[in-house]
C-alpha cells in the first residue's frame, strides 16, 4: 500500500499521486467505515447517504468536501458535529465521540442569525455554553465582531445587514468560542460572486490566525482549490469518498494570480471533468445522459 499523504487520508480509489486508505495516528477527526442512511417521513424507502466512508484529518488542515448534490457532504459535517450518529462505523473527534458544543464552530449557508438581537448579541449567544463570565463574553464577542470588520455595526440588527455582513456575523459567531474544529456548509453559496471572493480572502485571514482544523463543504471547484490544503472528492448514490487530493499550492493564494498557475489549471480541469462525469452518469441527476456538447480539457467534444 502507498504511503499516506500528510494531513488527511481517505479510503479511496486512489488516482496517480492521490491518497490510499488508512488512518493517520493522532488525527483530530477520524471517520472509520461510516455508514449512514436516512428514512424520510412518509416513505418506507431509506436513502444510503454514506457508504463505508473513512477519513482522517490532522490538526491545522483545511479540507474541502467537494462533489455533486446528494453525495453526503453535509451528512459528514453533521456526524462530525455529533448532530447525528452513524448506523455503523465510528466517528471520533479528539479521540472521543463528538457532541454538539463550543468545541466546534458551525457556519451554514443560510446564516441562521437571531433576528431579535443585534450583531454583538448574536456573537455573544455562541458563548452561552462556555464558562466565561458575562463581562468576558461581551469582551470576547466584541473582539470577534471587530475581527470580522463589523465593529461599527455591533449594535445593528440582522435585518439591517447585507448578505456578506450577515455571513461575517455568522463567521464571528463560529470563531468566538475559539473552537478546535470549524465546520462550514457552503457558507458563501448565497452571497453574490464579488462578495464571495472577498469573503474567501477574509476567511483565509481569520483561519490563518488560529488554524483550527476546517471542514468546508462546497460545490465550487475554484473555491475548493483556493481555500483547501486537501480536497475530498465525493460521489453520489451511495455517498462515498472517491479520492483525496493534495492541493499543493502555496499560501497566501490571491485568486487572480492563482488562476494562471499550472497546478491550479491542472486541478481545475481534472476536478471539473470528474464532477461532470459523476453528474452525467448519475441516474438521479437532472443531467443524466444528456448531451451537453461540452469539450474536455483535451479538446475532445464528449
Ligand atoms: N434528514 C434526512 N432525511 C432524509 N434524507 C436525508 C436527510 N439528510 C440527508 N438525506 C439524504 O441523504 C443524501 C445525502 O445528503 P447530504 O445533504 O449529506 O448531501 P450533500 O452532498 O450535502 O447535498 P447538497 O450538495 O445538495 O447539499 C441525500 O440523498 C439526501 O436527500
Amino acid at each position: 500500500m502507498d504511503r499516506p499523504i500528510d494531513g488527511i487520508d481517505g479510503r479511496t480509489e486512489p488516482g496517480p499521486g492521490r491518497s490510499p486508505a488508512g488512518a493517520v495516528p493522532g488525527a483530530r477527526i477520524v471517520l472509520d467505515n461510516v455508514v449512514k442512511s436516512f428514512t424520510s417521513a412518509g416513505s418506507a424507502k431509506s436513502v444510503l447517504a454514506l457508504k463505508d466512508v473513512s477519513l482522517s484529518i490532522e490538526d491545522g488542515a483545511f479540507v474541502a468536501l467537494l462533489g455533486p448534490s446528494g453525495c453526503g457532504k453535509t451528512t459528514i459535517l453533521r456526524l462530525v458535529n455529533g448532530l447525528i450518529l452513524p448506523d455503523s462505523g465510528t466517528v471520533r473527534v479528539s479521540g472521543k465521540a463528538p457532541a454538539p458544543g463550543p468545541n466546534a464552530g458551525f457556519v451554514f449557508q443560510s446564516f441562521r442569525l437571531i433576528p431579535w438581537t443585534n450583531v454583538l448579541g448574536n456573537v455573544a449567544f455562541a458563548l452561552s455554553a462556555t464558562r466565561l463570565s458575562g463581562a468576558e463574553k461581551t469582551e470576547r464577542a466584541r473582539r470577534y465582531v471587530e475581527l470580522v470588520g463589523l465593529g461599527r455595526f455591533a449594535e445593528a440588527y440582522p435585518s439591517e445587514l447585507s448578505g456578506g455582513m450577515k455571513q461575517r456575523v455568522a463567521l464571528a459567531r463560529a470563531l468566538a468560542t475559539e473552537p478546535d474544529i470549524l465546520l462550514m456548509d457552503e457558507p458563501f453559496a448565497s452571497i453574490d460572486a464579488q462578495t464571495r471572493e472577498l469573503m474567501q480572502i477574509e476567511l483565509m485571514r481569520l483561519w490563518t490566525m488560529r488554524r483550527s482544523v476546517a471542514l468546508f463543504v462546497t460545490h465550487s471547484v475554484d473555491e475548493a482549490i483556493l481555500l483547501a490544503d486537501k480536497i475530498v472528492l465525493m460521489g453520489p448514490r451511495p455517498g462515498r469518498i472517491l479520492e483525496v487530493i493534495d492541493v499543493g499550492l502555496e499560501r497566501p493564494r490571491w485568486s487572480y494570480d492563482l488562476r494562471a498557475h499550472p497546478r491550479y489549471i491542472e486541478l481545475r480541469n481534472y476536478l471539473w471533468e470528474r464532477i461532470r462525469d459523476l453528474v452525467m452518469n448519475d441516474p438521479g441527476s437532472d443531467f443524466y445522459g444528456r448531451d451537453l456538447g461540452v469539450m474536455s480539457s483535451s479538446g475532445r467534444s464528449d
